[in-house]
């Protein structure tokens, strides 16, 4: 079994890698924290790159000897219906694209049958390199981490899958997350970056926020609006004079499109179209964000806002 720990040898070479990376587990597995601890504060800004991936871009670690981008894979669950083994094979086929896969089981947990269905399905998955990484290592003592990592080990032999590396971090307590990150490097292939530096921001909230209703609005639409519109979240705000236990926050955001013809397509016949937008999206903001939200959506028209310089600057391009 080879468990890496900072003191292992660290890769070298100058070659400049980019690539793929998704990170799946059962919830609660510590997947988006330690996206936040790879990626630190910033997240990616990818709306207008749809070239590059077909995957939502979680976050992007930029290093001088690589690039490696974080996608979101949907959840992988039990199929009980057609479209749940529909949705399987989009996962499947996500982690068949990516360059590595990281399996994260936390370490203050025994393997339960949620680890042993994913790892069942990785382990048809034969040529992406799958890492084992065992979270929230800061949670348990030496013993039982040893204990856990000889659970994986094993795991690993009984369904025939070969961990390409087995690494404990805890990313609540900055630990080996780096080490993560440069065992990762190498399983990627050469090449140039695929994402400008410039495509982070340090407004993670609004960004996700504006992203979360671009999904929304595209949703359906995607043929007639491929890539002509864009969100800009104008303010956010706690709503003033509310009790500390019923916080509000009001949202006011702008959908932009190109022309007015457009218009229609956005807000449906009687307001519905965009209504659904309000409510879908609203829903996954709340669950960002963890607060009741109340969302104020406006349809603006930029004409040709994609080939303006002026106008692509004020929507965040
Ligand atoms: N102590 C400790 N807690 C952690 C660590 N990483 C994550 N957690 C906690 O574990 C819980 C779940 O973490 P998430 O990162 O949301 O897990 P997830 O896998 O993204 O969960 P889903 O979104 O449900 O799939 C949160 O309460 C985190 O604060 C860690 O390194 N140490």
């Amino acid at each position: 079994m080879s468990v890496r720990n900072q003191s292992s040898e660290q890769s070298a070479g100058t070659l400049y890698r980019a690539g793929f990376a998704c990170f799946v587990g059962r919830p609660n597995a510590g997947k988006s924290t330690l996206t936040n601890a790879l990626v630190g504060k910033k997240v990616a800004i990818t709306s207008n790159r749809p070239q590059t991936t077909r995957h939502t871009v979680r976050g992007i670690v930029h290093r001088p000897d690589a690039q490696l981008i974080l996608v979101d894979t949907p959840g992988l669950h039990k199929p009980r219906t057609l479209l749940g083994e529909r949705l399987n094979d989009v996962v499947r086929t996500t982690w068949a694209e990516v360059d590595v896969i990281g399996f994260c089981l936390p370490a203050n947990e025994k393997l339960g049958p949620g680890d042993r269905f994913i790892a069942k399905e990785l382990a048809g998955i034969k040529r992406t390199p799958k890492v084992a990484v065992v979270t929230k290592t800061d949670l348990v003592d030496p013993k039982a981490l040893a204990e856990q990592l000889i659970a994986i080990d094993q795991l690993g032999k009984e369904l025939g899958i070969e961990w390409a590396e087995i690494v404990p971090v805890s990313a609540v307590g900055d630990k080996q997350v780096e080490l993560l990150a440069d065992l990762l490097v190498p399983m990627l292939p050469e090449g140039p970056a695929l994402y400008p530096e410039g495509d982070l921001t340090d407004e993670p909230e609004q960004v996700m926020v504006a992203e979360l209703i671009r999904e929304a609005a595209l949703e359906g639409v995607r043929d007639e609006l491929p890539h002509s519109i864009a969100v800009v979240v104008e303010e956010m705000l706690p709503r003033e004079d509310r009790p500390a236990d019923k916080p509000l926050l009001d949202i006011h955001a702008n959908i932009y499109i190109e022309r007015p013809s457009q218009k229609g397509i956005i807000i449906g016949p009687k307001g519905r179209r965009l209504k659904d937008v309000g409510i879908k999206s609203r829903k996954q903001i709340e669950a960002l964000l963890g607060t009741p939200v109340f969302l104020d959506l406006h349809v603006k028209v930029a004409k040709d806002w994609q080939r303006d310089p002026k106008q692509l600057r004020k929507l965040g391009f």
